[in-house]
């Protein structure tokens, strides 16, 4: 019993910290949905009001009716009686409407308090570091935050609103019941507080078993998604991997079911005793309600004043409770929601941010550089150090790993190094504001995006200010080699691309890869990064790119990551980077009289490649020797 209590106590005080929760809840509320939530208080205290106007009016019914009979007033009696039932329709009436109400009030809120909780999350997601997303506990927070939390205002809202207006109405039957003796009243209360012990100890273990869960619950989604997504659609079909896939994620549904059924029995097993408790104190009452009505002292009106009241007293009573206990639960899920809006980019802007220098003079340098990946032990980057001199090409080639991803993650700034620094013009990146740092650099992502939007949309997002017309769109899809193919598209730039939504069009990989290269041309950044331009283009593409390269890329600061020697060699100055590092530096004729690991990896893929007559321009991956 001791432990109960003790448990109990640690219950409620959890349960009292998070009213802070509850709190900035209702101003979200407030902030999205001002007039309907006034609407909403305004409809629950009717709402809250009118029960007890029902009882007062069937007990004067009753008693009129038993006057009337006793009197044998017959006929006459219509006239007092009447009115009172028509009153009691009357109120029974308004209290279906009233519902309905609240219902058309409850769904209008319903529809901005989650748009604006989706506002919040969306814009916090779009403002936490890259680093966030190298951490599981980012995608649980995450998950519950988008999966738990997002309906966790308007249920805290709903079960708040039921506590305001079942609280009302109770408070008004004790009322009622309390000249009838102040026992009943307490008997109502007491009845009714192990419900409200269950409820608090099972909403606890409810949400304890939740956050063990997320991962587990977020890898049974990961498993849907493989099993119904089109991305891994052919490699399911062609490794038969679909009953594999469908086996981890049953087995671990069936996990999260039983462990979900078990925890529903067990609350069903403390509700049932504390259910039969209540039911007995009940009893008890009733039984001393008929011996005071047969002793003559409570009129037949009072016992069905009484009956009424108790029992929709019970009903509220566990209602308010299980709203209580809604109350309870949904704050420790918002608990996840606010810590999720809570983190803190440690990318940010500085206090006092320096002009990026446009043009560039000097160029960009990397002095220095150690970087490590949050949570990895091992350095991307060590020590490194590389000029990229203002207007020239650079390119980094190397093996898988190396690091050459990771240079431009810095550059761009979704991760800070440490220690080091990057400089445009002798400037650390970190004086610059983010956004006008990133306007001034455009980049041909590795894996770029496939937006499923139409072709001309493809291109253009790549710089959303740009108030070019349609004829510098073309230009930037000629320059990426992407015009032809969109000419022969059904309804050339207006195509709708990929097969998310209806009509859409699917291109090959290269063909997305173009659009993503004119993507990056359209942003006219003076500072232009690469990865692997041409690693989807077949061998003409690519000879057919790299003739008019030079030519596209006047005038800006290239920064090109490629595993192909042919493209490489196009370069003002090549980088060959190994663990981290720079190893050999030179043009591609320099390289060569070096007699390294370029030169040998260089003479190697040219031999296989002889060996292999013929080749074309581009068919050379230097993946392997360096
Ligand atoms: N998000 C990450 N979290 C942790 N480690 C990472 C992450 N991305 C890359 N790495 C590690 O950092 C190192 C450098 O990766 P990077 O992507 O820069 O290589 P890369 O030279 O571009 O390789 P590739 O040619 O295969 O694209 C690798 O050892 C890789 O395992």
């Amino acid at each position: 019993m001791r432990d109960h209590l003790a448990l109990a106590r640690a219950r409620l005080a959890l349960a009292l910290a998070q009213w802070p929760y509850l709190l900035r809840t209702l101003g979200m509320v407030w902030t999205a949905a001002r007039p309907w939530t006034l609407a909403w208080i305004g409809l629950l205290i009717l709402q809250g009001i009118l029960p007890v106007a029902t009882v007062y009016l069937t007990r004067a019914l009753v008693d009129n009716l038993v006057l009337a009979l006793e009197n044998q007033a017959g006929w006459m009696a219509y006239g007092t009686v009447l009115p009172l039932a028509g009153g009691l329709v009357g109120v029974l009436l308004l209290t279906r409407l009233l519902a309905y109400g609240a219902d058309f009030v409850r769904t209008a809120q319903a529809e901005l308090v989650t748009d604006h909780v989706s506002a919040l999350i969306h814009d916090q997601s779009m403002a936490v570091d890259l680093s966030f997303y190298e951490r599981a506990e980012y995608y649980d927070r995450l998950y519950r935050a988008q999966y738990h939390a997002l309906e966790r205002p308007l249920i805290l809202l709903e079960s708040l609103g039921a506590v305001l207006q079942n609280g009302l109405t109770l408070v008004a039957m004790a009322a009622v019941l309390l000249p009838y003796g102040v026992g009943l009243p307490v008997a109502l209360v007491a009845s009714s507080l192990p419900a409200l012990y269950v409820l608090l100890e099972h909403r606890y273990r409810f949400h304890c078993w939740r956050l063990k869960n997320t991962e587990n619950e977020r890898r049974t989604w990961y498993y849907n998604w493989l099993l119904t997504d089109r991305e891994p659609a052919a490699e399911l079909r062609m490794f038969d991997l679909g009953p594999h896939f469908q086996s981890r994620f049953q087995s671990l549904r069936r996990q999260l079911r039983n462990e979900r059924i078990r925890l529903a029995w067990d609350q069903g097993k403390a509700e049932a005793v504390a259910g039969t408790g209540s039911l007995l104190i009940m009893g008890g009452a009733l039984a001393w309600m008929l011996w005071k009505v047969m002793q003559g002292l409570f009129s037949l009106g009072d016992l069905a004043l009484f009956a009424q009241a108790f029992q929709q007293g019970q009903r509220l009573m566990g209602t308010l409770f299980e709203s209580l206990g809604d109350i309870y639960s949904n704050s420790l899920f918002l608990s996840d929601l606010f810590s999720f809006l809570a983190l803190k980019p440690a990318v940010a802007d500085p206090e006092k941010p320096v002009a990026v220098p446009t043009p560039l003079r000097q160029g960009i340098r990397f002095d220095g550089v150690t970087f490590r990946y949050p949570g990895s032990a091992r350095a991307a980057l060590k020590n490194f150090h590389l000029e990229i001199p203002a207007g020239q090409i650079v390119a980094i080639v190397g093996a898988n790993g190396a690091g050459k991803s990771t240079l431009i993650r810095l550059l761009c700034r979704f991760y800070d190094p440490d220690p080091g620094r990057i400089l445009l013009d002798d400037v650390d990146l970190r004086c610059f504001r983010l956004q006008e740092l990133r306007r001034q650099i455009t980049v041909l992502f590795q894996e770029p995006i496939r937006y499923q939007d139409t072709a001309r949309e493809n291109i253009v997002l790549g710089d959303r200010l740009a108030v070019n017309g349609f004829p510098a769109v073309q230009a930037a899809a000629r320059a990426a080699g992407a015009d032809s193919f969109i000419a022969g598209l059904p309804h050339g730039y207006e195509t709708l691309l990929g097969r998310w939504f209806k009509e859409g069009c699917e291109l090959s990989g290269g063909e997305w890869q173009r659009l993503a290269l004119a993507r990056a041309y359209w942003r006219l950044a003076p500072i232009l990064v690469l990865d692997e331009p041409t690693s989807a283009m077949d061998p003409w593409a690519e000879h057919d790119w790299l003739q008019r390269f030079r030519r596209l890329a006047a005038g800006r600061t290239v920064l090109m990551i490629t595993h192909r020697f042919t493209t490489a060699m196009y370069a003002d100055m090549i980088h060959v980077m190994e663990a981290g590092q720079v190893v050999e530096s030179g043009s591609h004729d320099q390289l060569l009289a070096q007699g390294g690991r370029y030169a040998r990896s260089w003479r190697q893929q040219m031999q296989g490649v002889s060996d292999l007559k013929p080749a074309g321009p581009g068919a050379l991956d230097m993946v392997a020797g360096i």
